[in-house]
């Protein structure tokens, strides 16, 4: 007879490898990293035990208590205790525990037990707790518990067969109990008292070894140190902003040179015509303008990803929380945050780990403001094609120094936003402490990185092969039709639908000195930012008519003034060019005003900035 599908659910503390479990079970590629706060919402995966038995498990947001303080830890609550809508409750529920820190997990387990689920206690990273001569007596611990208790290294091959083993042992008998749930929020002093219970379990069952691990300790003396430690912020970012020119250089201009090739083999073996412009100009000059940035994107994810796993973000939230705070935001929110360098829509995502909801609204309304990964290929075009590739002082590589004066301006931006927001509209409310547990220094795993940085480039080629592809063919559409009449002797655009359009709104944007030609580019660039230099790559490429396509950069730096150069620069650390990100934040805040909010304010900004640069620079002498 076919059982039914069996139903685990992961919960436990916050960082204690629920979702390297999740990944070992089901040979799923979820995101793991070493802080708090990574998984915010359910995701169901399914596996067969050894003994055949068909399993769905569902990840959890870590959370200490089924109290539900935050967005992320109701979903947990809500989940284990069956109130979601649509959801099973599960059969079987995994308390996944970090072997090294245990007090929260039992604290936790102890009001689990209360839902009348049945239980398994998965003592995971058990590997770390033994190198620090941590020893568990794990019989005497499920006795204590009155709960199966089991060891795990959910990194190791191999290192989940005890789990298996047992789940399929306890699975085969688990109808046979009726549950009865006695659950219901519990008081501060409940909580206090669970807690006791928890430590006299421990003390029990677990014992410390004489000389406990310093390493920690010692690293964190010099990178939490509040003058030291920030130093130590500053020259990491510093160096990533360098090796992003440095480094991406060569691959780049291989990648460039790839497309330039294709490019001109199209040209010499299509006969001329829409066909060859079509492919030229629209498919290999715009789509390829956006993927030669991949190994900046690349370099970028690397040093993030690695910074992730060694345990460093958490440090560089509680360096920042100071300098947040007297902006108005929670330290909580620097993660969500730094999760918007990637994209703000994983970002506005994290905002869930923040219970405050006034604190978790202005997150949403400024992380847009950090410099996502798709103003990269803006950026890095704009400078290469208009900043000389120079050393300052010696050592400073100029065009890195721009890239991070850049991301510092969105940085300052976003704090400003902030600061502002809390004084006209949150002028009476103070932010709660700053709490969040910070993890133990691990090796970065190399597997989980090449994981990790594989995923975000198949998100960036998707990318570039979908919106802005599509975009493309919008962009060439436009700009080749109506064709020119015979005898024509302007280039052909000018006679486009995309000049006709383009031509209408540069009025209003020439007095931050975009020309018509940046007005087409914007519109389609309003759906993805990185659309607006595959466009330009369009543009321009028709417009230069039969001459073989020259480099995007090159034409750039001979159409535009550096005081254009710089206004579109300083439009794009503020204009709202992301159609997704708009609807993320429509959904998390549930109201479409919010989104208009966020819309109007970075326009402006956008607007304001512009203006203001171009106008600076020309004044300068840079028109
Ligand atoms: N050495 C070792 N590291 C582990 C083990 N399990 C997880 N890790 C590491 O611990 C960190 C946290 O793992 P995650 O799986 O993201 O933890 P989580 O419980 O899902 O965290 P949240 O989603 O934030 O609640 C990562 O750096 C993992 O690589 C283990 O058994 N041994
Ligand atoms: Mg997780």
């Amino acid at each position: 007879m076919e059982l039914p599908l069996l139903h685990l659910a992961l919960v436990g503390t916050p960082n204690s490898g629920k979702t390297s479990l999740f990944n070992a079970l089901t040979g799923s590629r979820q995101k793991v990293a070493n802080y708090p706060g990574v998984t915010v919402e359910r995701k169901e995966g399914f596996f067969v035990t050894p003994l055949g038995r068909q399993v769905s498990v569902v990840d959890l947001p870590g959370t200490y208590s089924l109290r539900g303080r935050s967005p992320d830890e109701e979903i947990t609550r809500d989940f284990v205790l069956g109130k979601a809508s649509g959801e099973t409750v599960p059969d079987l529920v995994l308390c996944v525990a970090d072997s090294t820190n245990l007090r929260l997990t039992i604290r936790l387990l102890l009001e689990l037990k209360r839902t009348g689920r049945p239980m398994i206690l998965v003592l995971n990273m058990f590997d770390i707790a033994s190198r620090r001569g941590i020893t568990v007596d794990v019989e005497r611990l499920a006795k204590e518990l009155g709960v199966p208790v089991v060891t795990s290294i959910a990194v190791r091959k191999g290192g989940t067969a005890d789990l298996l083993a047992l789940t399929d042992e306890i699975s085969a008998k688990l109808a046979a109990e009726p549950q009865d749930n006695s659950w219901r929020a519990l008081s501060v002093a409940e909580l206090r008292a669970t807690q006791r219970e928890a430590d006299r379990i421990i003390a029990d069952c677990v014992s410390l070894p004489a000389r406990p691990d310093t390493l920690t300790a010692r690293i964190d003396a010099v990178v939490l140190h509040p003058v030291g430690g920030l130093i130590v912020l500053a020259a990491i970012l510093f160096v990533m902003f360098q090796a992003v020119f440095a480094w991406a250089q060569p691959l780049m201009e291989l990648l460039q040179s790839g497309f330039d090739a294709l490019g001109e083999l199209v040209h010499a073996t299509l006969p001329a015509g829409l066909l060859q412009s079509f492919l030229q100009n629209g498919v290999i000059s715009g789509v390829g303008s956006v993927i030669v940035f991949l190994p900046q994107i690349i370099i970028i994810f690397l040093f993030i990803l690695l910074l992730e796993d060694f345990g460093y973000m958490a440090r560089a939230a509680f360096l920042m929380d100071r300098i947040m705070g007297g902006a108005g935001l929670h330290g909580r929110a620097f993660i969500p945050l730094l999760s918007s360098f990637a994209c703000a829509i994983p970002g506005i995502m994290a905002t869930r780990v923040i219970d405050n909801k006034r604190d978790r609204l202005t997150t949403i309304l400024i992380a847009p403001l950090m410099t996502c990964s798709a103003r990269i290929p803006v950026y890095t075009l704009i400078i290469s094609a208009f900043i000389p590739a120079r050393d300052v002082w010696g050592f400073i590589n100029l065009q890195g120094l721009v890239m991070f004066g850049l991301y510092a301006a969105g940085i300052t931006s976003a704090l400003i936003v902030s600061f502002l927001i809390k004084f006209f509209m949150l002028r009476d409310y103070a932010p709660a402490p700053f709490m969040l547990e910070l993890p133990d220094y691990k090796v970065p795993r190399l597997k989980s990185i090449a994981i990790g940085i594989f995923t975000r480039a198949k998100m960036f080629l998707q990318r570039a092969g979908t919106t802005i592809f599509s975009m493309m063919v919008l962009i060439w559409f436009l700009a080749s039709f109506p064709q020119p009449p015979a005898g024509a002797t302007e280039p052909a655009i000018d006679f486009s639908l995309a000049a006709i359009i383009g031509k209408a709104i540069a009025p209003l944007l020439a007095p931050v000195g975009f020309n018509w030609q940046i007005a087409v580019a914007l519109i389609p660039g309003m759906a993805a930012r990185e659309v607006a230099v595959a466009a330009l790559g369009t543009v321009y490429a028709i417009e230069g008519g039969k001459e073989a396509a020259e480099q995007i950069g090159q034409v750039l730096a001979t159409k535009w003034s550096l005081a254009t150069a710089l206004s579109m620069l300083a439009w794009y650390i503020f204009a709202p060019q992301c159609a997704s990100t708009l609807a993320v934040i429509r959904r998390e805040t549930g109201s479409w005003t919010w989104m208009a909010v966020t819309f109007s304010y970075m326009l402006m900004l956008a607007y304001a900035a512009s203006l203001l640069t171009y106008n600076v620079a020309v004044a300068l002498g840079a028109g």
